[in-house]
């Protein structure tokens, strides 16, 4: 999509407004706000995809952090004021020109979507090439996991109305060697955003060089499988759904935590903000965040006592603490450490700074968390996480009111898959019935490895007829999928039994109803749903 010209004169006009309030109040604090909000504004650029206006943003932002130099008092010295006038005068005119020149085709755009219904949509995954027929069956195996892709031939530009940021497979056995580079530039300068893989390349130097030189995200090498294909693409889908980060910020300053809070905000980061450090672990409890930010100093206790207590919670043994203090003190950084926190930043902050060390001890957590809740080979829960959610959910229902369903499932026959063709081919059978089930169920729906070959999936405000209608959906398309062995394929078939809350009160009690039906679902012949009231 493309951005807004409104939106994005309106952010533009933000950054103007505090580049004035530096010039009319030249203290270090409104230029760290200076520098949010240019960070925040490069951000929005990468988010919407204003390649055209990314690269001077981001200069922007490089010679404003140099400024971050303890060396340099505020007001800046003269030469520093009049080149960053320069720039944000230039990026401003930047903005209005490119503004301008999208307002069109933004209109454009608009009326396209609404004509959708008429036009042949191109999905967001395209195969660039000029041999389509040698896709197809990539495509219609895609499509099974309910993700579309189109072709588009070498020649043939594709549409102004395209995303910003799509996945483009480049065919690159159907072009000429010697116009490699060129077209892998010209996609690459369009689609900044966009993920671009080279298919069908050979794995010696000039090839991959040409490949990589050009632009592209990575490659896949000549004769890789197309389940090797859909599992590249699969990873990226799951990249892209990651939840916002979310910080709890302990902080008894509220013009400090306000302003910790708005530049977390800019940068997508979700916080929540608690002044009196004694709720801690209220917040905690109910925010659920992936990080604490602690101040050092507060009134009643210090950042170093709260972080002790929280450490006596087992379920926040683990949850990364980030000191903020004023104090530059080596020995005192040291002590905090030891005592339960994980990193320590001097107040005031670098806002850039502060994003960076927030989403790499985030990222750390999440890994560390998904390796003790979630399955190896699925990335699904693992069966006591599955069934903990469960019980949760179940609580929340009760609560409520209203269904839950769940449903045991399972691949027919499993054993056979892996004595006909291996135990690491078997592994991929369960691997695809992952995907398809994370493709097609809801982001809140439970989806738990439950044992080898069974999966068990609690879908909330669902009666057994919608549960039903949707496995039967998921059991149809994973009897199409084609597994690849050696030269051939072969396919599998799954069956599942749904029971469903209030019918059945408990979580183990759902699960055995659930498992019952499975059982009267392999006995009446496999490749089957059976809903346990049936
Ligand atoms: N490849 C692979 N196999 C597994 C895994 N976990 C369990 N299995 C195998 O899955 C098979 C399950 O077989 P059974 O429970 O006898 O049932 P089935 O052959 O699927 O037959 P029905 O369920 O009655 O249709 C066993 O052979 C296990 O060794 C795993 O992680 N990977």
């Amino acid at each position: 999509m493309l951005c807004p010209p409104e939106e994005l004169l309106q952010k533009n006009q933000a950054l103007s407004t505090t580049w004035q309030r530096y010039q009319a109040l030249p203290s270090f604090e409104s230029f760290v706000e200076l520098a949010v909000s240019i960070n925040s504004f490069t951000e929005f650029l990468i988010d919407k995809g204003v390649t055209a206006l990314h690269h001077a943003s981001h200069q922007l932002e490089q010679v404003t952090l140099a400024l971050f130099n303890k060396d340099v008092g505020h007001p800046l010295p003269q030469a520093a004021l009049d080149d960053l006038n320069e720039r944000l005068r230039a990026l401003t005119r930047m903005t209005h020109a490119h503004a301008s020149a999208t307002a069109g085709l933004v209109e454009r755009e608009q009326d396209l979507h609404h004509a959708a219904s008429q036009a042949v949509r191109l999905g967001q995954i395209w195969v660039i090439t000029d041999a389509p027929a040698a896709w197809n069956s990539l495509q219609t195996q895609l499509g099974y996991f309910g993700l579309a892709a189109g072709f588009i031939p070498w020649e043939t530009a594709i549409p102004d109305s395209a995303d910003v940021s799509p996945l483009l497979l480049l065919d690159m056995g159907t072009l000429h060697e010697s116009a490699w580079r060129p077209r892998i530039q010209a996609l690459r300068q369009r689609f900044q955003m966009g993920q671009l893989i080279g298919l069908g390349v050979r794995s010696d130097f000039e090839q991959l060089h040409e490949v990589l030189g050009g632009g592209c995200d990575s490659c896949l090498l000549e004769g890789t499988p197309p389940h090797a294909i859909i599992e590249r693409i699969m990873e990226l889908n799951e990249r892209h759904e990651q939840e916002a980060f979310r910080v709890l910020i302990v902080e008894d300053s509220k013009t400090a935590s306000h302003l910790i809070r708005r530049t977390l905000a800019e940068n997508q980061i979700v916080s929540e903000i608690v002044n009196d450090p004694r709720q801690t672990l209220t917040a905690l409890k109910q925010f659920n965040p992936d990080l604490i930010l602690m101040d050092m100093y507060m009134p009643n206790c210090t950042g170093v006592e709260v972080a002790r207590i929280i450490r006596q919670h087992n379920e926040f043994l683990s949850m990364p603490i980030v000191y903020l203090s004023g104090e530059t003190n080596v020995a005192l950084q040291v002590d905090a450490m030891r005592l339960g926190g994980d990193h320590f930043l001097t107040k005031p902050f670098n806002p850039v700074f502060l994003n960076t060390i927030v989403r790499s001890k985030i990222e750390r957590y999440r890994a560390l968390r998904r390796s003790m809740y979630h399955d190896s080979l699925t990335g699904l829960l693992n069966h006591s996480s599955g069934k903990n959610t469960l019980d949760m959910m179940l609580s929340g229902i009760a609560h409520e009111g209203g269904f839950l369903s769940v449903v045991m499932m399972d691949i027919d026959h499993f054993k056979q898959v892996n004595d006909s063709y291996g135990h690491p081919v078997g592994d991929q059978v369960i691997r695809s019935l992952s995907w398809l089930l994370k493709q097609r169920l809801r982001r809140h729906d439970i989806l738990c490895r439950y044992g080898g070959e069974e999966f068990l999936v609690g879908l909330p405000h669902t009666d057994a007829e919608e549960a039903f209608a949707i496995m039967d959906r998921v059991r149809q398309d994973f009897a199409k999928i084609r597994h690849p062995y050696r030269d051939t394929h072969f396919h599998a078939t799954s069956s599942a039994g749904i029971a469903t809350y209030p019918l059945h009160q408990t979580g183990d009690a759902l699960i055995k109803a659930a498992d019952a039906a499975l059982y009267r679902a392999k006995h009446g012949g496999r490749n089957r749903i059976q809903v346990d009231a049936d």
